[in-house]
């Protein structure tokens, strides 16, 4: 399996190109169950994520079609299979993003119960109930999702007891195709959400309320095809402020807004990097010391949990401390033993940590067991003295294009030690 070494100390310094967004570019693939006539996305990821999403809905029946470079995808086809197995969807719990549209769409669909991962017990509870709502009929069996709707999905009111990202797609996309009018209240309005919905509208979806928590959708009988430029990763471009940051460094982030970094913008400045809107995109850079600032994890405007590793690995070198609380996932600190390896000083109790700032980090054989949690060890050793070696990179290649080449771009001295 790769690994990454990282020799620590240097500054970053030049113009990172941004991919499109992961968590955009899964639902968006799946918007291709919802209609005969394709869908093409642009400004793709070449992420292993996508390539299982792709999988996913070849064995289901769609036509999936790469360019060279991997950025432009075509999904085209009828749907001949309505399972989706447990060997892809334990690889990426995205997986369960099929289960509305095959629904809605075709009226049946059996979908393996995604289960916890490293993070968390992360049920879809949710998903389930809101599916139940619009009228399907769920069976749980063998491990699996029995799903079916033999008069086909019907509007509902369905309240969010909790903000929910993956279930506000899953109903979303079903709410496209169902009988009347579907009101999704404290909905998750994730930008990725908003450009999930842009698309379904652009394919004829009727949908209000685009980029607030509550999202109102009148069914139609059917969905035309699109072609749809998937939005930039704000957490890959927010790992890459964290990165430019902890060595003291300055990058420009093409073609990022401000905007989508949420609440994270406010932490960050707070933490003494600078961020500046320019029209190629989101300059960064710190020119003075690192402050220890709090962060507290919550839904999209606030601060991202998918941003919590690496800025905690930013924080292990601020100036003073920093009180960090994870509120979306139960178990979401696995990086905390591996930084304390690097000698950084973190306590974690419950669902918080304590950082308290150290005045440098040292290098270290180190391993993660996710995909937030490895990139964050990669920031710790851009600013450690001495190699660090991150094992497991397959979670990196997940959520990261070319993290690696990409770093090295901007002076980092890096290397994939492929195996
Ligand atoms: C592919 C993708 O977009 N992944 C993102 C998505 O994951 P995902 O969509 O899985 O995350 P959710 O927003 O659904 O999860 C938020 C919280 O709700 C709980 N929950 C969720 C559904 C449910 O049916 N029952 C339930 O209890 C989860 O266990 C978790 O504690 O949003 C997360 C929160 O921003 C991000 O960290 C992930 O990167
Ligand atoms: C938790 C994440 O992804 P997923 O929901 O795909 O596991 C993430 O992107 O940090």
């Amino acid at each position: 399996m790769d690994r990454i070494r990282i020799r620590g100390g240097r500054t970053l310094k030049g113009n990172i190109a941004i991919g499109g967004a992961k968590n955009a570019a899964l639902p968006l693939m799946a918007t291709a169950l919802l209609t005969d006539q394709g869908v093409t996305l642009t400004n793709a990821p070449a992420l292993s994520d996508v390539v299982t999403m792709g999988a996913l809905l070849a064995q289901h029946g769609l036509r999936v079609e790469h360019d060279k470079r991997g950025q432009r995808i075509r999904l085209e086809g009828e749907v001949t299979n309505f399972e989706a197995p447990y060997d892809l969807v334990r690889k990426m719990r995205a997986s369960i993003l099929v289960l509305g549209p095959l629904l809605a769409r075709y009226r049946q669909a059996r979908v393996s119960l995604p289960g916890g991962c490293a993070i968390g017990t992360r049920p879809v509870d949710l998903h389930l109930k809101g599916l139940e709502a619009m009228g399907a009929k769920i069976d749980l069996e063998a491990g699996y999702i029995d799903a079916s709707a033999p008069d086909g999905l019907k509007g509902a009111k369905i309240l969010f007891p909790q903000v929910s990202v993956g279930a506000t797609e899953n109903l979303l996309m079903a709410a496209t195709l169902a009988r009347g009018t579907t009101t999704l209240v404290n909905a998750a309005r994730e930008p990725e959400i908003c450009d999930l919905a842009t698309c379904l509208v652009s394919m004829g979806a009727q949908i209000e309320g685009i980029g607030s928590d509550r999202l109102v959708i009148e069914g139609v009988d059917s969905l035309q095809g699109t072609t749809h430029p998937i939005l930039p990763d704000r957490i890959e471009a927010g790992t890459f402020a964290c990165a430019a940051a902890i060595t003291g460094g300055e990058v420009l982030l093409e073609g990022v807004r401000l905007e989508i970094f949420g609440a994270c913008a406010a932490n960050l400045r707070e933490a003494g990097v600078e961020l500046v809107q320019e029209d190629a995109g989101l300059r960064v850079a710190r020119v003075d010391g690192l402050r220890g600032v709090d962060a507290v994890t919550e839904p999209f405007p606030g601060f991202a949990t998918d941003m919590q590793a690496q800025f905690m690995a930013l924080m292990s070198v601020a100036e003073g401390a920093a009180m960090i609380t994870e509120t979306i996932f139960e178990n979401r600190f696995m990086h905390v033993p591996e930084l304390t390896r690097m000698g950084a000083r973190i306590n974690a109790h419950g669902s918080s940590a304590i950082v308290r700032g150290v005045s440098r980090l040292t290098g270290a054989p180190v391993m993660a067991t996710d995909l937030r949690a490895s990139v964050s060890l990669i920031i710790a050793g851009l600013a450690a003295q001495g190699d660090t070696v991150v094992n497991r990179v397959y979670h990196l290649d997940r959520g990261y294009e070319r993290v690696d080449e990409k770093l090295a771009g901007v002076g980092a001295d890096i290397q994939r030690l492929r195996e």
